[in-house]
């Protein structure tokens, strides 16, 4: 049988669904198809296009489409949600829940006809609570449904420790558990810089101030740019992980996955460290933690259940 590329689907193609797809291109991936809304569908077949002229120059032979008709994504191996309003300053993630809870809906009905057997990554916010609307609108089991927040606020936190240190990044490792939110949860006590722990090498008053920019490092962006959220770190973030399901890469890395019994929560969607590798979510690793990391997990839980709640009809998990 002949060998066919990875068809590789981005709903939303606006800031982070247009940079996801041009990375995924420069890695050759597969052939990556931009959805938008069918008022949108010239400009983002004009993305594409524009995307595919620079492919002679950049030496890569992935292919990238723009529509707004979901037979395009047909059989695709991995979808990626982008579709949804992002915040403005003075805006919280959560302040999005009903307007994107609609429309990742609606997006999840088309993927569940078109690509049955997708794996499908979830960037819309508020993610936790997306993640959970994806899973119950999509009906896949749950390692095909993952979302995306612990790789970018962990990129976050990972840069802001190597600024500190003056050292590489690529020797800082470390992670966030939790909700994506302003109660997210840093693992100090996890964290390393080529071996040495954290904590032999930044002061304890330092290290709570990079705790604290980590926790609000969306929001840092959103006000710098003044009209909409990052994009680039969180379009890395996505690509890293869609590498990771389709080469089996087994990574290691934290994505929001559906819990149950993991860390004494049961139908949470939230964020833990898993291996994420061809067949999705794989397994999930439960840390032991202290009390006070406990006590912070479950601030974050409360969070977000408190956003499932007002997409489930007042139940707060899935
Ligand atoms: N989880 C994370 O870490 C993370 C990181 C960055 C952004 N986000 C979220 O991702 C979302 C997108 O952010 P952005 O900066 O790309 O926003 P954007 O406004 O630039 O792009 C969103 C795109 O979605 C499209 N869209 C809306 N409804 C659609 C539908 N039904 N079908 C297809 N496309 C549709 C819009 O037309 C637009 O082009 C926001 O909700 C943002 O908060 C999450
Ligand atoms: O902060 C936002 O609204 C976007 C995203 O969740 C981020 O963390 O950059």
């Amino acid at each position: 049988m002949a060998i066919r590329r990875n068809k590789i689907t981005v709903v939303g193609a606006g800031f982070t669904g247009a940079t996801t797809a041009l990375m995924l291109a420069q890695k050759e991936l597969g052939d990556v198809v931009l959805v938008d809304i069918p008022q949108l569908e010239n400009p983002t077949k004009g993305k594409a296009l524009d995307m595919m002229e620079s492919t002679p120059v950049q030496g890569i032979d992935s292919k990238i489409i723009g529509t707004s008709n979901y037979e395009d994504t047909k059989d695709s191996s991995v979808v990626i949600i982008t579709a949804g309003i992002a915040r403005k300053p003075g805006m919280s993630r959560d302040d999005l829940v009903n307007t994107n809870a609609g429309i990742v809906k609606s997006v999840c009905e088309n993927i569940k006809a078109t690509s049955p057997d997708a794996y499908v990554i979830i960037l819309s916010n508020p993610v936790d609570a997306m993640t959970f609307v994806a899973y119950q609108s999509l009906g896949f089991p749950k390692n095909r449904v993952i979302g995306q927040s612990g790789v970018l606020d962990t990129a976050r936190y990972c840069t802001f420790i190597a600024e500190e240190l003056n050292v590489s990044t690529e020797d800082v490792r470390g992670f966030v558990l939790g909700g994506h939110g302003d109660d997210m949860v840093p693992l100090v006590r996890y964290s390393n810089v080529g071996g040495i722990p954290i904590e032999k090498l930044i002061p304890a008053d330092r290290i709570e101030a990079i705790v604290q920019r980590t926790r609000v490092g969306g929001g840092e962006i959103v006000n710098l740019l003044g009209n909409g959220s990052a994009y680039y770190a969180p379009a890395a973030s996505l690509v890293q992980m869609t590498e990771a399901i389709l080469k089996d890469k087994k990574r290691i890395l934290p994505v929001i996955a559906l819990l149950e019994g993991e860390y004494g929560y049961n139908n949470l969607f939230m964020g833990v460290p898993v291996i994420l590798g061809g067949d999705g979510i794989e397994r999930i690793f439960e840390l032991e933690l202290s009390a006070e990391e406990k006590e912070a997990l479950q601030k974050s839980a409360n969070s977000v259940r408190g956003v499932i709640a007002i997409v489930n009809g007042g139940n707060t998990g899935a």
